[in-house]
């Protein structure tokens, strides 16, 4: 399959070595400092695009792949408030993306069981959950894509959240938030180091704390399901999640 690689920074790297291993080739690379190559004619030589690149442009990438008639795999998250004027103008003229906030299989193990979780713990009101969130301190966007599909899956499942908000701690001192609502969850988001991406669901009451986490070791499991999501995409039409790539059942 031939692919063409929408920003070259700590994810393009690791998915252009991943897709090379499985017998892929890439026959576009876009920086931001060769951005003048990013055109419908060079777009079309791929059958398919990857893009991991920025929130602010993500959406004119997406455009251009569009243009050119190539399925789109985006990784890139801050930019989902977008999505359902992007569906309702292209997918009609048959313009193919595939989205994921996160590609790791371990991720998308946890979004399944957190849904189950939430739902389960409606029969247990005492708990009181929240989310959080570590990732490195380049990270643009906050609170991380993950964390906001996480949440969604549990005010989709437990009747006691209504909607979620997001407060990014400095670990140097002690903020603390006291503005979210009762019926609010609260989403902490931590920016350490180098961490690629830690995610835990807590449900805490007087007598004992219940923790679902996922811990990303490296980018590896990212970029490998985002190259599945490109092998999975390339001969269909329209808009998908990850989730209709995966679709769990137990
Ligand atoms: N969905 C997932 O599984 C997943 C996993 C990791 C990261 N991400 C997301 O992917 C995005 C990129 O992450 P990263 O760690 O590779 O970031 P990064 O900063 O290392 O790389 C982004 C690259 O995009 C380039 N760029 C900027 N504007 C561009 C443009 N208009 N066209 C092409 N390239 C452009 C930058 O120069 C940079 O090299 C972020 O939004 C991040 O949240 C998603
Ligand atoms: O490194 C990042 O940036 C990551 N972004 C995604 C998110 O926002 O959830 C996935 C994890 C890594």
């Amino acid at each position: 399959m031939k692919i063409a690689l929408l920003g070259y920074g700590k994810m393009g790297k690791i998915i252009e070595k991943i897709a090379i291993d499985r017998k892929h080739e890439i026959v576009l690379t876009i920086d931001h400092d060769n951005m003048h190559e990013l055109t419908v004619e060079n777009l079309k030589k791929a059958d398919v695009a990857i893009e991991f690149t920025t929130p602010s442009s993500v959406l004119s990438n997406i455009h251009k792949c569009f243009e050119a008639g190539i399925p789109v795999v985006v990784g890139t998250t801050g930019w989902y408030e977008h999505l359902p004027a992007l569906k309702a103008q292209h997918e009609p003229n048959g313009s193919t993306i595939l989205y994921a906030s996160n590609f790791s299989i371990g991720v998308n193990i946890f979004f399944h069981v957190n849904k189950i979780l939430a739902k389960l713990m409606n029969n247990y009101p005492y708990y009181e959950v929240q989310v959080e969130e570590i990732h490195h301190t380049q990270k643009l966007d906050s609170p991380s894509g993950t964390a906001i599909t996480i949440a969604e899956g549990i005010i989709e499942n437990l009747d006691a959240k209504r909607d979620w908000a997001n407060i990014l701690i400095n670990d140097n001192d002690n903020t603390v938030d006291d503005n979210v609502k009762n019926e609010q969850l609260l989403i902490e988001s931590h920016r350490i180091d180098s961490v690629p991406g830690t995610h835990t669901v807590i449900y805490d009451s007087e007598v004992d704390t219940l923790e679902f986490k996922h811990t990303a070791h490296n980018r590896n499991g990212f970029a490998l399901g985002a190259v599945l999501a490109a092998e999975w995409i390339k001969d269909k039409k329209g808009f998908h999640s990850i989730q209709d790539m995966f679709n769990f059942s137990v």
